[in-house]
């Protein structure tokens, strides 16, 4: 029987630097990615590919905003900045899959599902924005544009520029999961919580009512997993390896640890928060919730990573 993982692909992975950030730049980098995972699948797996949008939904939001502010445009809300990344995203994963399945004469298709997310009305990270979005800043650019939007929060992000922040709450139930767990066992290759998933909160009445936030994929596809009962959670980003010590002389990459081993170098802040940290909690909760196998490294590694022969393995 066929392997079943959920595969975490990064936003920032789709803009490989500040100069190809255009669309046709992120499908390329998607068509790369693709190839990757259709490696896989031709190994025995089945695979439910999940996508961030830090990047894009920071993009159409600011397009919203200059274009309101210069043009009398209405303003989108994020939510709805969200959901259209799941469907520009979605779009360019589903097409290069499936481009990349009848190249290699494989009777495989693929489909995007738009997924909602459910979180709670009353999460604290409403109040507290950390989710950074869109082009990274220099200080200097970083200052400028604070005092022309005084309602903005700007951190610096891991050390690689300053961004805007939003809300992100934590993920409770993927709405559409039966849905999702259906079709990926009927043999379809999945897109779905695109972005982290379209945040919802549910309503008196069992309704549900978008709120404005940005999900982080890494958890919602940690919760996914879990909720499909995954047998690995991939996530695929910027490094072939979580390293210990990382970016100083003495780094040190991780091949095989533990979970214990694991929870033990987070206490040790080895993992800069907001970029390895919430993957490596993603990971942790995976395990914590039934998950016996869990894999970090970069697209170009998918094959040799399932394969034992790079990428950081964690076990239960
Ligand atoms: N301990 C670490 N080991 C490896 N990479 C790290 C570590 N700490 C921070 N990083 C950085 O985190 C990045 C991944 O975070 P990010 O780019 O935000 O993810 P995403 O691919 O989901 O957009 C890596 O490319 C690397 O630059
Ligand atoms: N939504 C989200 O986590 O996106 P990134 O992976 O691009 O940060």
């Amino acid at each position: 029987m066929a392997k079943l993982a959920v595969i975490a692909i990064g936003g920032n992975s789709l803009i490989r630097d500040n100069m190809r950030q255009t669309v046709e730049d992120q499908y390329d980098a998607v068509c790369e990615t693709a190839k990757h995972i259709v490696g896989m699948i031709e190994q025995g797996y089945d695979v439910i590919i999940t996508h961030g949008n830090g990047p894009q939904v920071g993009f159409i939001l600011r397009r919203s905003e200059i274009a309101c502010e210069t043009a009398g445009m209405h303003s989108v809300p994020l939510v709805a900045c969200g959901a259209d990344t799941q469907g520009a995203i979605g779009y360019q994963i589903q097409q290069a899959m499936d481009n990349e399945f009848k190249k290699r004469g494989m009777d495989k298709s693929a489909i995007t599902l738009v997924t909602q997310v459910v979180v709670d009305a009353s999460d604290p990270a409403f109040t507290r924005p950390t989710k950074p979005i869109g082009s990274f800043f220099s200080q200097e650019q970083a200052e400028k544009i604070q005092k022309n939007n005084p309602d903005w929060v700007m951190v610096n992000d891991s050390g690689r520029g300053y961004r805007r922040v939003v809300a992100s709450p934590q993920p409770q139930e993927i709405v559409e999961k039966d849905v999702i767990s259906k079709l990926v066992r009927e043999g379809y290759c999945m897109i779905a919580v695109g972005g982290g998933g379209i945040p919802v909160i549910r309503q008196r009445d069992g309704s549900f009512k978008g709120v404005d936030a940005v999900i982080d994929k890494d958890f919602a596809s940690s919760l996914l997993a879990a909720q499909v009962q995954a047998d690995e959670l991939i996530i695929s980003t910027g490094v072939p390896k979580v390293y210990l010590n990382y970016g100083n002389p003495d780094e040190q990459a991780l091949d095989k640890v533990t979970l214990a081993e694991l929870k033990e170098y987070v206490k040790q802040n080895h993992f800069a928060p907001g970029s390895m940290l919430p993957k490596i909690q993603a990971v942790i909760s995976f395990l914590e919730n039934g998950g016996s196998k869990a894999i970090i490294t970069n697209p170009e590694s998918l094959e040799e990573a399932i394969a034992g022969k790079t990428g950081t393995h964690v076990y239960r």
